[in-house]
Order: structure tokens, then sequence, then C-alpha cells
């Protein structure tokens, strides 16, 4: 985490509203995250097709994390807060987010959302994940990372994480992000500001996953709000 170029994550997010935080996570850290996909303890288990959320299972990681999953969401978090600030700041919001993640889990906790939402999702040939937004609850942390954990080409073809962007009176715009093993992308949870004629204006985005065509991949979500 040392080594993230923090200047170039906030300059794409800007640009593009996605940023990749390439090799965040080592291959050996990748394999010890997809190998607990059997042996970590979750609180629930969710079968994508019966909700209509695409095809696939994604667990929620209990309390506590597994210690690279907090380490993780805990430093991450004050960059993209000083971010998520800035950005409210643009959009005339009067949010704020303080630095340190666990004063804005504290802020969670006691409106009610008390359930961790870091999570790993498991894909094989044929699944897929729709278009979404995490959203929790009234609270919300406003960008989010997922860190795959298999490696494409070698463990899966297809697969693309999608970004799409709903622009106001006009077509949608989608990104398809390359991420390699290990890789990050950070992304923003609903909406992310963009500058037009006549000024700042909120555009709404969703993410989610095209068909695996083959093999099988692992990802890990860090949601920074918990759930109700
Ligand atoms: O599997 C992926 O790349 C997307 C995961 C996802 O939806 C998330 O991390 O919130
Ligand atoms: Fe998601």
């Amino acid at each position: 985490m040392e080594d993230i170029d923090w200047a170039k994550a906030e300059a794409d997010l800007d640009a593009h509203g996605c940023a990749i935080l390439p090799g965040l996570l080592s291959a050996g850290e990748c394999t010890v995250l997809r190998e607990g996909w059997a042996t970590s303890d979750y609180r629930s288990e969710v079968v994508m097709g019966r909700y209509g959320y695409g095809r696939g299972t994604y667990r929620y990681f209990t309390y506590p994390l597994p210690d690279l999953v907090a380490a993780l969401r805990a430093g991450l978090y004050p960059p993209l807060a000083a971010i998520a600030n800035r950005w409210a700041e643009l959009l005339g919001s009067d949010a704020r987010y303080p630095e340190a993640h666990a004063d804005f889990l504290a802020r969670c906790h006691a409106a009610g959302q008390v359930r961790p939402t870091p999570l790993i999702l498991r894909y094989e040939a044929g699944d897929w994940n729709a278009l979404h937004q995490d959203v929790y609850g009234a609270h919300v942390f406003p960008l989010q990372v997922a860190v795959l954990l298999s490696e494409p080409g070698a463990d899966f073809t297809g697969g693309e994480f999608v970004l799409t962007e709903q622009r106001p009176r006009m077509q949608s715009r989608a990104e398809v992000v390359p991420l390699g093993l290990g890789d990050a992308v950070v992304f923003p949870v609903r909406e992310r500001p963009v500058q037009g004629s006549r000024g700042w204006h909120r555009r709404q985005m969703r993410h989610g996953v095209s068909r695996l065509r083959s093999g099988l991949r692992f990802t890990l979500g860090i949601i920074f709000h918990d759930a109700a």
C-alpha cells in the first residue's frame, strides 16, 4: 500500500471515473484469499441467480475480518476519504468523511449499519455480475475497491470488469477495466462529479462483470460502509 501512486489514482478518478492500483496484492496474497473461499468465516452467502443479480456466488466476511482484508480496508480509506470530501464539495453536498475509517464505521454502526460488507466473489464459466450499485443503507462511503484474485488468460477468460456512466440527456458510456492478477480498481459506488459548461454535475455509475467464457475468477470487494 505504501507504493500506491495516489496522485495518479486521483487524477484517473477525476478524468475517467475509475483508477487502477497495479499490483495491490501479491500473487501469494491472492492465493491465500482464493483459498479462504472455503475456509474463512462468512456471515452470509448470496447465489446471484436467485435474485436476478446475474450468475455466480459471493460471500460476505464476518467480523473480525481476515487481517489482510482489515488492513486493506483501514489503509485504503484515508486517501479515498480525501477524494470523497473534495468530490462532495464540488457537488455542493455537505457530506464529509472523517480521516479514520474507524470513525466512519462508528457513524454506520450508530445508525444500525453493523454488518460487514467486504466480500469474496466467485465466478465460473457462464457467470456474470449485473450492473449494480453497492448501497446498503443511508450511510454510503462514495468510493469502493475491487481486487482481482485470479489471472486473466491463465485462470479464466472473459469476465471483464465493466463500469457504466449515465450522462444526463445523452447516451451512456461504458468503460472496461483491464485488470491483472492482484490489480485493484477504485470506482464510485453511486456517482461522480463531472464538470460541464454550467458547472459540476453528478453522473450515475454502475459496475458489473461480463460473462466468463472459461475458467474460474475470484474477486475481493472492499466496501467501506457497513450494511443495515
Ligand atoms: O467481480 C468483480 O469484479 C466485481 C465485484 C463487485 O461487484 C464488487 O466488488 O462490488
Ligand atoms: Fe459490486
